[in-house]
């Protein structure tokens, strides 16, 4: 079922009963119109049981015995109806919640996603969603409802005998006082936990995504003691607030004591002087009772909201998210035809482009540009800025400052998913997702491609028979790291770019050494692509750069030189030290003055 997310709350703060309320409006009144039977059929039991006493006295208690039957059925029945038709209703605004987050996880920043962490923002669909329904059913429902009780039972106890309600609020009223300062200092406990879990789920993740290297080290041991140290911190995080709750009870029951005992005394001094009736004393003592539950509802209720509220706090730290499209042209609005002019533009080009991902500069005045047909490479050492210059083209980060035209256009002139739908991009780690084989073939593609073309581009990289002899061929599920190999599964990623009628195809080409039957399949692969579109691989080998009609140079943030092989060996010294150095895989010295 399609389901509509939170829209970007106004002020950036999400309103937990706004969004409740909304799109739900009939069944919220539906919720209070039960609440409120419930709660004056739980007032009126006392009444009737004081009327059902007076008529055993005179002997005709039939009547009065239906009615409190009747009262105490209504009051169950419409007191669970309401709790189920909120609970149904909050299940509703928690979807949308979830979705909301996950929606806002995937529009920011790949980056700042990154930031946040996986375990982190998972935590936001679990814990934190758990937190935020508790108080959904308490807010809005309980906690009025036993408000109304407590002030509904207070008014009657008044009427019945206003100096026993003042022995009663006397002795409840100094347990409450203690209760408010617990509250408090619950709400600052409820955000630190929440923080210490989401902190533990985050590193938890991280150490499993990194375990073949932790146990390839033989560091389980030392990463377990640094888990068990964050899962101590939530340990000591969680005593303190129980330390906080395992007050609230007991101080309330102290009061609930100190009260009947006062009340009895008074209320036994008063019968005996005529004061008071028995029926009017057994209903008072019957209302003081009842005090008991609305009076623990309304103080776990305010815990609970508490609880809420702090994890709503950490739900808005994600829609803070700043979504990565806000420089480029909205999504939905008509895409503009390229023209000629823009066919024929260089596919890439920089001028004066600079770019930080924190205050240091990775691109520092950066010119560049890639033709729009042929195989450009991009070297440079380690760090030099080549993969931030493929993230920019990408537009997953946005540069600090510079012109970034992309296929003959203004980058802020294409909406990000009109600019991405025209770039294949391989990244160095050749990520397939968790699926099938089809499903990675096909991701993002709105229309799926018959077998026959899902193998004609396996066939294109050699993988189509090494597909076919597995058991369930395009179904087979990868992802939990062992049905395919490395060389494989990079195979299997480009197979899934040659599916894609892509203007730009960018590669990052991986440091690892391939096999030479697979990198003499790639440069075939990729010279067929640059016949007729522009190819930019970040080049780590000897074999792609000597393939390459253009080759740009990068140092320490900037472009140093651009031309052809031959040109830069000859021309370019940080480039010629690249190859004489034997940096580039592959290189050697006689190969490279060739
Ligand atoms: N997400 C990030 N946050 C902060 N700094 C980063 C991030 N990614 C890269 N950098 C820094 O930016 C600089 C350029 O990195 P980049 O990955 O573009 O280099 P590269 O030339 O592609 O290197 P390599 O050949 O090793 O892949 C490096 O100094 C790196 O430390």
């Amino acid at each position: 079922m399609a389901t509509t997310a939170i829209p970007a709350p106004a002020g950036g703060r999400l309103r937990l009963l706004p969004e409740l309320v909304r799109g739900s409006r009939p069944t919220v009144a539906v919720v209070a119109v039960l609440a409120l039977i419930s709660a004056a059929a739980t007032l009126a039991l006392p009444m009737v049981a004081a009327r059902l006493i007076e008529a055993l006295q005179t002997g005709r208690a039939g009547g009065w015995g239906v009615v409190m039957i009747l009262v105490g059925l209504g009051a169950t029945v419409a007191g669970a109806l309401s709790a189920f038709l909120l609970a149904r209703t909050a299940q509703g605004m928690l979807l949308r919640l979830r979705r909301r987050t996950m929606e806002q996880a995937f529009a920011a920043e790949v980056r700042e996603t990154q930031r946040m962490g996986a375990g982190n923002l998972s935590t936001r669909l679990t814990v934190d969603a758990m937190n935020v329904k508790q108080a959904l059913n308490v807010g809005p429902l309980q906690l009025p409802l036993a408000v109304l009780v407590l002030l509904g039972t207070i008014v009657i106890m008044a009427v019945l005998d206003w100096v026993l309600l003042v022995i009663t609020v006397l002795s409840v009223g100094l347990a409450f006082a203690g209760v408010g300062v617990v509250i408090v200092a619950l709400k600052k406990r409820y955000g630190m936990l929440q923080g210490a879990v989401g902190g533990l789920s985050e590193r938890f993740v991280a150490a499993l995504d990194g375990l073949p290297v932790i146990k390839a080290h033989r560091a389980e041991g030392a990463t377990l003691d640094e888990l068990t140290r964050d899962a101590e911190d939530v340990r000591r995080v969680e005593v303190s607030v129980a330390r906080f709750e395992s007050l609230l009870g007991p101080v309330l029951n102290l009061g609930q004591q100190i009260a009947l005992v006062s009340v009895l005394i008074g209320g036994g001094v008063r019968l005996v002087d005529g004061s008071l009736t028995l029926p009017e004393f057994v209903a008072f003592l019957m209302y003081l009772l009842q005090l008991a539950a609305p009076l623990m509802t309304a103080v776990s209720g305010i815990a609970t909201l508490q609880q809420g509220l702090a994890a709503r706090d950490r739900f808005d730290e994600v829609f803070a998210l700043a979504p990565e499209d806000r420089a480029y042209r909205p999504t939905g609005s008509a895409p503009a035809e390229r023209t000629a002019a823009e066919a024929h533009a260089p596919a890439v080009s920089f001028r004066d482009v600079r770019f930080a991902y924190d205050t240091e500069p990775v691109l520092d005045g950066v010119d560049l540009h890639v033709p729009s047909r042929g195989l450009t490479s991009l070297v440079g050492l380690s760090g030099a800025g080549k993969s931030t210059v493929l993230g920019l083209v990408e537009g997953f980060m946005t540069p600090t400052d510079g012109d970034v035209r992309i296929l003959g256009r203004e980058r802020s002139a294409w909406s990000l998913a009109e600019l991405r739908s025209r770039i294949g991009y391989v990244d160095q780690r050749f990520t397939l997702l968790r699926g099938t084989i089809r499903s990675n073939l096909t991701l993002g593609l709105t229309a799926a491609p018959a077998d026959d073309r899902l193998f004609d581009a396996l066939a294109a990289v050699d993988l189509h028979d090494v597909v076919r002899a597995l058991p369930d061929g395009l179904d087979t599920t990868i992802g939990a790291g062992s049905d395919l190999s490395g060389g494989q599964r990079q195979r299997l990623a480009l197979a899934r770019m040659l599916l894609r009628d892509n203007d730009l195809v960018m590669l990052d080409e991986p440091t690892s050494q391939l096999d030479s039957l697979t990198e003499g399949k790639l440069r075939s692969v990729v010279e067929e692509l640059a016949a007729d579109r522009a190819v930019l691989v970040v080049a780590h080998r000897m074999s792609t750069v000597q393939q390459a009609d253009h080759v740009i140079v990068m140092d320490q943030g900037r472009v140093v030189a651009q031309g052809t092989h031959h040109q830069l060996v000859r021309d370019c010294a940080p480039y010629a030290a690249l190859v004489h150095g034997q940096l580039l895989l592959g290189a050697e010295p006689e190969l490279a003055m060739a």
